[in-house]
């Protein structure tokens, strides 16, 4: 089949090179001049483990990329993957979004035969009926049904694994309202579905229900980090060691073990602005959503109950601190909502002198922050500190013994439970 997939960003090109991969002819459409040469150039305008060879082998191939429009008027199917960031109240900014469908619209106004598109971006329940296809029949002056069709396909990849998960996934949900778009997504997703190791479930539902399946899915994985989070609260108050506890409730499989990890909470470029944009959508229809406040207050107390386990130990004003880690999770350069900012901020409210380290991500935090130091190793910024305190749990730390020894004070912090309490450190964290 032939595929266009418009926005090139995490989403957009782990699709567009997937399904290349998986012997489509894709065309990728992006306002960027700069992303654009890049994928015909073979070379990812993300950073992706595996991104680089799949882009390698299609990118200017099976897999071209351009800024107009009128390219995609061959293919059959156009996937949406454009940003849908969060306004100040909450809500989705949809202006990309608008902007694209409405340059679609004056595509398929000159198409002869039928067309798909599928929201893939991640749109509040009612985006893709009431606004973005009413944008297209009016670009288009064909109504939906009779002359193009619409379909909503929540994508769940995580960063880092976005491969993996995008050609093995749980699920493919396909939310449509009538069978000739059901029809043309599942042969869309046919070789991936034959390909994938596991035996990925097809759920075939309405465009309003997919849009809502993809806030739900979120929004339970973000609020089951936060009860984690409060229950290893409360078993730090108690003495009770809250891995062993996560340990010991994931063998019930109707919890099982994924998404138990207490600690500094969850950030990244998706769990924050998604529980936001579903939040303000309750309040839109007059629902108070008590448990999802919740869910966020947690999480933004996170940091400062760090923060207050540093104080029991240490004064900082004036002395070397040691931040470890910036990325919002490892095997990532993202530091989108990271809970290494609310850390960072209070360490400046306390005077104390910054040294951060990351292995990926110290590049990006620079541009937020040019002022702090950056060490280009764990063991530079350890030197000399009189408290580290650990934000991400890259593997690296976890690897960490003699480089403790060169701190002024060996006071430790832990957020991520990823340091192993031991002689030599005066060792505290937040769920041990
Ligand atoms: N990043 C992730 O891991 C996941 C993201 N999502 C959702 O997917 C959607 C896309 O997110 P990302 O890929 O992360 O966004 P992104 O910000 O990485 O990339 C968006 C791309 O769209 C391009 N663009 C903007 N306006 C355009 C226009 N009018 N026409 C053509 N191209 C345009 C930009 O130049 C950029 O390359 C969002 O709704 C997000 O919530 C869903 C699951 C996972
Ligand atoms: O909508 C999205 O963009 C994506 O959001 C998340 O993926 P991602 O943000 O890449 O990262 P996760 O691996 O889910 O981690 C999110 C945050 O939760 C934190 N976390 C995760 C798990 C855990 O046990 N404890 C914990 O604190 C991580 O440190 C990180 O800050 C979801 O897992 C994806 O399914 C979804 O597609």
């Amino acid at each position: 089949m032939h595929v266009s997939v418009v926005g090139s960003g995490y989403i957009g090109t782990t699709i567009a090179a997937w399904f290349a991969e998986l012997g489509h002819t894709v065309t990728n459409v992006d306002i960027d001049e700069d992303v654009v040469a890049a994928v015909n150039n073979g070379e990812a305008p993300i950073h992706e483990p595996g991104l680089d060879e799949l882009m390698a082998a299609h990118g200017g191939d099976a897999l071209v990329a351009t800024t107009d429009y009128d390219e995609v008027a061959g293919s059959d199917v156009t996937f949406l993957a454009l940003p849908t960031p969060s306004n100040d109240d909450g809500s989705i900014d949809l202006s990309a979004m608008k902007a694209a469908a409405e340059s679609l619209g004056d595509v398929i106004a000159e198409k002869d035969d039928d067309h798909l598109v599928v929201v893939k971006s991640t749109v509040i329940p009612g985006t893709t009926a009431e606004t973005i296809a009413p944008i297209i029949e009016d670009a288009s002056g064909k109504t939906v049904g009779e002359g193009f069709r619409i379909a909503m396909n929540p994508e769940f990849l995580r960063e880092g694994f976005a491969l993996d998960d995008f050609k093995d996934p749980d699920k493919i949900v396909i939310g449509a309202e009538d069978d000739q778009a059901v029809e043309t997504l599942n042969r869309v997703y046919e070789p991936l579905v034959e390909a994938a190791a596991g035996d990925p479930a097809i759920v075939e539902t309405g465009i309003r229900e997919a849009e809502m399946i993809k806030y739900a899915n979120n929004a339970f994985l973000a609020t089951k980090v936060s009860l984690i989070n409060e229950l290893g609260n409360i078993c730090k108050e108690y003495g009770v060691d809250a891995y062993e506890v996560a340990d010991a409730i994931a063998l019930d499989h109707r919890i099982d073990e994924h998404f138990l990890r207490s600690g500094l909470g969850w950030g990244g470029s998706c769990f924050p602005k998604d529980v936001a944009a579903i939040r303000a959508a309750a309040r839109d229809r007059d629902y108070d959503p008590v448990l999802l406040d919740a869910t966020v207050e947690v999480n933004d107390r996170q940091p400062e109950r760090l923060l207050d386990l540093l104080d029991d130990h240490t004064d900082v004003a004036g002395k070397r601190v040691a931040v470890m880690g910036l990325a919002f999770k490892p095997g990532t350069d993202d530091i989108r909502y990271t809970r290494a900012v609310p850390v960072i901020e209070g360490l400046l409210e306390r005077d104390a002198e910054i040294v951060a380290y990351d292995p990926v991500a110290t590049e990006n935090m620079r541009e937020q922050y040019p002022d702090i130091t950056y060490a280009d190793s764990a063991a530079e910024a350890l030197e000399g500190a009189s408290a580290a305190l650990f934000v991400t749990d890259w593997d690296e730390f976890g690897a960490l013994d003699a480089e403790f020894e060169a701190m002024a004070e060996p006071v430790v912090i832990d957020g991520r439970r990823i340091v192993e309490p031991r002689d030599g450190i005066e060792y505290d964290g937040l769920t041990w």
